[in-house]
């Protein structure tokens, strides 16, 4: 039986389903916010027990919210219930909370990778309680309106997902029906291997010692623009969230190999200078991902000049004077997505995170056009300024697939602060360019 229908943030408080969050991290606030401004009036919130009053201190004055001390106290007295707690304790704290869960609430996770999730949730969570999650795929400094957000009616009547639809429209973010298995198989296709390729700039720079951007000046376009500031975005963020939706999805490892695979024969052949097999690979790779050279001197269906140039980097960033670069991260990005039969442009429908929106928006910048590509290829081959970026980029690339593969959260701490470190001073800097240019990119005809 409906216990709620057709619920609105203009009901009368008593009339307004209980909404539970636990873990008051970046997304638990995001989504603490966000409810709250939408008119919400009964918002139970929790973190770790030790951080109540500061907890506290923070909400103080916020409408609709009550801190609670722990997630027992959230999960029994709340009708929709969200965990946004790091995937590698969603287990131990869904152990804890679960069994409080009170009866007939509806359950979610936030958590970026679903099989530990769904895990914990069939093995502590009561019989009487639905199972409807959650992801919105972004990050916590993106607006919410028209982000994807992947909605799992896993274990629930069609009622219960009609309330979490009502409750979370005023995000007016766009939904997606995915069950849990397709989420993994599908974000593992966008997000983690996407981020393997950010991971391995950051650290191939990192190693070769320099600021990309103030080196000899070799990569100021506007696609290094982007290269440098989402990855400067991602060593910014919380390593937990990309060590955990690598490590923790069972779809991830397969396809972040491939990718360390693609670049490192890709770079065998820039070694060999055999032009011929070089760009007999790479257009064989756009002929299957770019469909049949859709775009060959056609305008870019995401990314405009125009739009990329609006970014620059450093001081002295003059776009007149970046010489081709061989792109190596984007060719062997577009080689593992052929390797594998990824898609790339049916999986952005459905899980085209702002990041992935980016990364497929240049990778096509670059392959639409033959003279960019030739450019890119003739570079490889032929100019030995990019080598040893190109080795350190190799290096960097299987570095991380073997890191994800040992499944280590301790070593991937370590590697990705090692590298977050060297950039740290950027960080400000970055963040305002890379705001502006997910914001541009989402407001562009194509995603839409
Ligand atoms: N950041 C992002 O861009 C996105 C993240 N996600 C996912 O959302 C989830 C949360 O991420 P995010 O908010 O960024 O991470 P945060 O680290 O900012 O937040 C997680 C919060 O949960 C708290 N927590 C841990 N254990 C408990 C517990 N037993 N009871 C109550 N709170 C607890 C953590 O405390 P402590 O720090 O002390 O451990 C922390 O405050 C992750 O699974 C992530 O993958 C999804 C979409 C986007
Ligand atoms: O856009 C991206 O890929 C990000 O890096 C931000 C992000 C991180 C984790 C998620 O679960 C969703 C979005």
């Amino acid at each position: 039986m409906p216990i709620f229908q057709n619920v609105s943030p203009t009901l009368e408080a008593s009339k307004q389903p209980a909404i539970g969050l636990i873990g008051m991290g970046e997304m638990g606030k995001m989504y603490a916010k966000g409810l709250s401004e939408a008119g919400w009036k009964r918002i139970n919130v929790c973190d770790q027990p030790s951080k109540f009053e500061q907890l506290q201190q923070q909400m103080q004055g916020t409408p609709g919210i009550t801190v609670m001390k722990d997630g027992h106290l959230v999960s029994r007295s709340s009708d929709f219930i969200i965990y946004s707690v790091e995937a590698e304790f969603i287990d131990k704290v869904v152990a804890e909370y679960g069994p409080s869960t009170k009866v007939g609430a509806i359950v979610a996770g936030q958590t970026s990778v679903k099989a530990p999730e769904r895990a914990a949730f069939e093995k502590y969570l009561p019989e009487d309680v639905h199972i409807i999650s959650v992801h919105s795929l972004h990050g916590p400094t993106v607006s919410t309106a028209g982000q994807p957000l992947v909605l799992i009616r896993h274990r629930a009547p069609e009622w219960a997902l009609h309330l979490v639809e009502d409750i979370l429209r005023p995000f007016n973010s766009r939904y997606v029906y995915l069950s849990y298995e397709d989420h993994d198989r599908v974000t593992a296709n966008t997000q983690a291997v996407t981020h393997a390729a950010f991971l391995s700039m950051g650290t191939a720079w990192q190693n070769s010692g320099v600021y990309p951007w103030e080196g000899e000046a070799l990569y100021v376009s506007g696609v290094e623009v982007v290269k440098v500031n989402i990855t400067l975005r991602i060593y910014a963020s919380k390593w937990h969230v990309y060590a955990g939706l690598a490590i923790l999805n069972p779809h991830a490892r397969i396809q972040i190999d491939q990718f360390a695979k693609s670049t490192t024969e890709l770079f065998k052949i820039m070694l060999s200078g055999d032009t011929e097999a070089l760009k007999n690979r790479v257009y064989e790779a756009r002929e299957k991902v770019f469909h049949g050279n859709r775009a060959n001197n056609k305008p870019p269906i995401l990314l405009s000049e125009a739009l990329l140039n609006q970014f620059s980097l450093g001081k002295n960033a003059d776009a007149s004077r970046a010489t081709p670069n061989s792109h190596l991260s984007l060719l062997a990005m577009v080689d593992s997505w052929a390797s594998l039969n990824i898609d790339p442009l049916a999986h952005l429908e459905l899980a085209g995170t702002p990041v992935f929106r980016m990364w497929i928006g240049v990778a096509e910048y670059l392959f639409s056009s033959t003279e960019r590509l030739d450019a890119a290829i003739e570079a490889a081959i032929g100019d030995v300024r990019h080598r040893s970026d190109d080795l350190e980029f190799t290096v960097a690339a299987r570095g991380w697939s073997q890191c994800i593969a040992f499944g280590s959260f301790k070593l991937y701490e370590q590697r990705f602060m090692d590298t977050a470190n060297f950039f740290a001073p950027r960080f400000q800097e970055a963040a305002k360019v890379g705001a502006k240019m997910i914001q541009a990119i989402s407001q562009s005809p194509a995603a839409k």
